[in-house]
């Protein structure tokens, strides 16, 4: 049997240092008798003035191990805070957990009847006006603490940003950029504290980050804390740590599953109390598996991980077309909503409601608050799904989640121990499930084990003629072939009973084909067993397109949902295990209910022939919504009385139209404007090349012994031949001196090179114009005079300029305004 490090520790009061006591009170009154082992380790460090570094599984109580110590070093410190100073940030990347934190922090300090004000501040507000309102209440508060979101901090310690110099990676660009006045001051600050760390330090909110740290002092305590926190040094040096405190809470466990299986004792990485299954199965029958687990537990919360938010969206709303139908939202009135819900009644049957929701971080902030808000809120035996990106895999505490299912493996593998986290928190059991799709994707399994993720086989579930779920295949159920040609090989199939994929039944006599197949695919180390057909999940995707022909909204997001999905596993960060000739393309758009496959240069290649093509003439799907509707048959009827009567403008309009759809994904418009600025970027790059090839070609000339002399005597004429650059110098010469009527040039006491550095300045300063002008002298006080402007612009703009530093070390500054 498996046994752990116990999830609890020793009691609260015997912690040393002692914690103070309305702190020791707020947390017993919290019902919180003892600690857990990462409190345990990091409150006594953290709150003796070490930086800490903690790393311990999700659930585990890290929150209140930062929360604690941030207040106590607060109480202990003999700084007097200003109105407009704060002592303490702590920082986390999405606003959910944002404002999760500060509800615990906000806890501790009423019950602790303290008197520290924190603050909250995350982006996400719908007019300038509402972020205006939130500043002048902040600013009239005077936070002691504040919680919040890097880009949000950034603004209130460092000052907006007011010129656009924040590329859309969001780092700075290095000629800096123009602030306003920060809105709060953390010159004083005692404490900083990142959680969940990694994802913080990585690339995606470094200039933020860089920001704020110059914004702080150098002499403050700073906490990491992630369940995942990389050994990266680097990483830890860029958040300025000093001497840091490693503090990793580890699980052991003795007995099966892991290095323990010989009795030994192995670590894992996720809780002991987390069970976490993969289901190898083709990309079609995922949607039926999740409905048969539904019905096969009585009422539980579901949280269901996609890759893109475009499929939160059309799984949100086909889901809750299947699982919550009403009069509204099923078209063909009252007897098409009785037949829809007759032939699901046949796939899905529970005698409770399920409610569905969504989070991605595309919604806008009200909506993401509320349905946030209504899925924690839902009391503990009520069933319900939580459909979201990996904004929601971070840290969130929702009570009594029992599983968590992964539609599609996260593209960062650090993730999945998050994701699963979201389940099995302090001691309490879950479990998870992930999808793979047969083949590389297998590999996955492994790749896990590596990092500490035992995964155990989950059972494939079928449903029988009278509805019920079932572990074991129908009888009479027949071999089915996958749908996938997109290779000159199958893709992988699933595997035997040991490894938990789906019996394999082998077919009768094999055709030597079909053995060669084989053969080449175990060479390859892939599974080669097949999969019975499974009626119902065929049936379920039938229904499912029905739906999608009779309801636009649906179909639509569908094909969007299928494309972004194509489009992040391409750029999956495992590519040697999500590999991308190896991704069923049929029965992943099966899987979706696509009607048919979207014109995509990513598919161009792969033979549809064998994806059966629902038959409906697309343009004849109407909006349930009548606005819409109307909006839509206005649209298309305009187009058609184009296409009727095209001019000559119009026809080569349709052409290139017609061109670009054939060589740019539909959903490309973004990715082309970048790619247009890119292309403009390389152009502008080869020309100042081009430019600087051709001035050391000339100066090279100029070097050139023979004429070096006669361009000695004449100055003009080197300046002449550097504003004329496309010109050869044989040339110049000529023409320069029959231009001066072969005068005698004026004498000069400048060596060559100062005469050359003399023009080349000239040519930089004064316009095209005046370089003309047959006065020299007249360019001369010209240029003086605009020199002197712009020497005085310079100044001025240096002064308010925001000093970006690029370091993360120690010897960072105290502040950037
Ligand atoms: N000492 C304790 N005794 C009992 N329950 C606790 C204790 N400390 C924290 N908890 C509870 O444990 C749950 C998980 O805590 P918390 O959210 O801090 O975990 P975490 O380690 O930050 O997880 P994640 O890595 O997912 O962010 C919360 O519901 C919290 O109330």
């Amino acid at each position: 049997m498996a046994q752990a490090v116990p999830t609890f520790g020793s009691p609260w009061t015997a912690l040393q240092p002692r914690l103070s006591q309305p702190i020791l009170d707020a947390v017993l009154s919290l019902g919180f008798e003892s600690m857990t082992p990462v409190q345990e380790g990091t409150i006594p460090a953290f709150m003796q003035n070490s930086d800490v570094v903690v790393e311990a599984a999700t659930g585990s109580g890290k929150t209140l191990a930062f929360v604690i110590p941030v207040l106590e070093l607060l109480m202990r410190s003999t700084t007097r805070l200003a109105h407009s100073e704060v002592g303490a940030v702590i920082i986390s990347p999405t606003r959910e957990l944002a404002r999760q934190i500060f509800g615990v922090l906000e806890e501790i300090i009423k019950l602790g009847g303290l008197d520290y004000k924190p603050y909250l501040v995350i982006g996400g507000s719908s007019s300038a006006t509402d972020t205006a309102d939130e500043l002048a209440q902040m600013k009239e508060l005077g936070p002691d603490i504040l919680v919040g979101t890097p880009g949000r901090l950034e603004d209130i310690l460092c000052g907006r940003l007011k010129r656009g110099n924040k590329t859309k990676s969001g780092t700075i660009t290095a000629s800096g950029g123009i602030r306003g006045r920060p809105s709060a001051s953390a010159q004083r600050l005692e404490v900083l504290v990142l959680d969940e760390a990694d994802r913080l330090l990585d690339m995606g909110f470094e200039a933020s980050l860089t920001a704020i740290f110059s914004a702080l002092p150098r002499q403050r305590r700073t906490g990491l804390f992630s369940a995942t926190m990389s050994e990266g040094l680097s990483q830890l040096m860029r958040a300025g740590l000093r001497n840091p405190v490693r503090v990793q809470v580890q699980v052991q466990v003795q007995g099966r599953h892991g290095a323990g299986d010989d009795g030994g004792i192995s670590e894992r990485r996720i809780p002991l109390t987390l069970s976490v299954k993969y289901l190898v199965c083709p990309p079609d029958r995922k949607l039926a598996q999740i409905l048969r687990h539904i019905q096969s537990n009585s009422a539980q919360k579901y949280i269901v991980y996609f890759s893109t938010c475009a499929a939160v969206d059309y799984f949100y709303k086909l889901l809750r077309r299947l699982l919550c139908p009403t009069a509204e939202i099923v078209p063909g009135g009252k007897q098409a909503l009785r037949s829809e819900r007759q032939r699901l009644a046949r796939l899905f049957r529970v005698d409770y409601s399920v409610s569905v929701h969504s989070l991605h971080g595309q919604m806008v902030q009200k909506k993401r608050q509320s349905t946030y808000s209504a899925f924690a809120a839902l009391p503990s035996g009520e069933a319900g799904i939580l459909l979201c990106t990996d904004v929601a895999s971070r840290g969130l505490d929702i009570p009594d989640v029992d599983c968590i299912i992964q539609w599609d493996p996260p593209t960062d593998p650090k993730s999945f121990a998050h994701r699963c986290g979201r389940t099995a928190r302090a001691g309490r059991s879950g479990s998870a499930l992930v999808f793979l799709n047969p083949g590389s994707e297998e590999t996955y399994i492994d790749f896990l084990a590596l990092r500490k993720i035992p995964m155990a086989p989950g059972a494939y579930l079928w449903q029988t003629e009278d509805g019920s779920i079932t572990h074991d295949a129908p009888e009479g159920a027949v071999v089915c072939e996958t749908s996938d040609d997109s290779d000159d090989e199958e893709p992988g199939l699933g595997g035997g009973e040991d490894d938990g994929r789906p019996e394999g039944e082998e077919g009768g006599a094999e055709e030597p084909a079909d053995k060669a197949a084989k053969k080449k695919k175990k060479r390859r180390g892939l599974a080669v067993a097949r999969y019975p057909a499974d009626a119902r999940s065929n049936e379920l995707i039938a229904l499912v397109r029905d739906i999608a022909a009779g309801d636009r909204d649906i179909y639509e997001r569908g094909k969007l949902a299928f494309v972004s999905f194509v489009q992040s596993y391409l750029k999956h960060e495992a590519m040697y295990i999500f590999r991308a000739k190896e991704l069923p393309i049929i029965e992943a758009a099966r899987g979706f209910g696509l009607l048919h496959l979207p014109s995509m240069p990513e598919l161009r290649k792969r033979p549809k022939g064998k994806f059966e093509r629902y038959d409906i003439d697309t343009d004849t799907i109407p909006f349930l919504d009548s606005k819409r509707e109307g909006q839509r048959l206005a649209r298309l009827a305009a187009a058609k009385t184009k296409t009727q009567q095209p001019d000559k403008d119009d026809d080569a309009k349709l052409k290139r139209k017609k061109k670009k759809n054939n060589t740019d994904a539909w959903s490309n418009a973004k990715d082309e404007r970048e790619q247009v600025r890119e292309r403009r970027l390389v152009r502008m790059k080869k020309r100042d090349a081009a430019a600087e090839a051709k001035e050391k070609q000339l100066m090279d000339q100029i070097n050139d012994p023979s004429l070096r002399e006669l361009l000695a005597k004449d100055p003009l004429l080197v300046k002449q031949m550097l504003n004329q650059r496309d010109k050869s110098l044989r040339d110049m010469v000529k023409i320069a001196a029959d231009k001066r009527g072969r005068q005698q040039p004026a004498a000069t006491t400048q060596t060559l090179e100062e005469i050359v550095e003399d023009a080349r300045r000239r040519r930089a300063q004064v316009s095209s114009d005046s370089s003309d002008s047959s006065d020299p002298e007249d360019d001369w006080e010209a240029m003086a005079r605009k020199e002197k402007i712009r020497e005085r612009l310079a100044a001025k703009t240096k002064r308010k300029r925001f000093s970006f530093n690029p370091g993360f070390s120690d010897e960072e500054g105290d502040g950037a305004d």
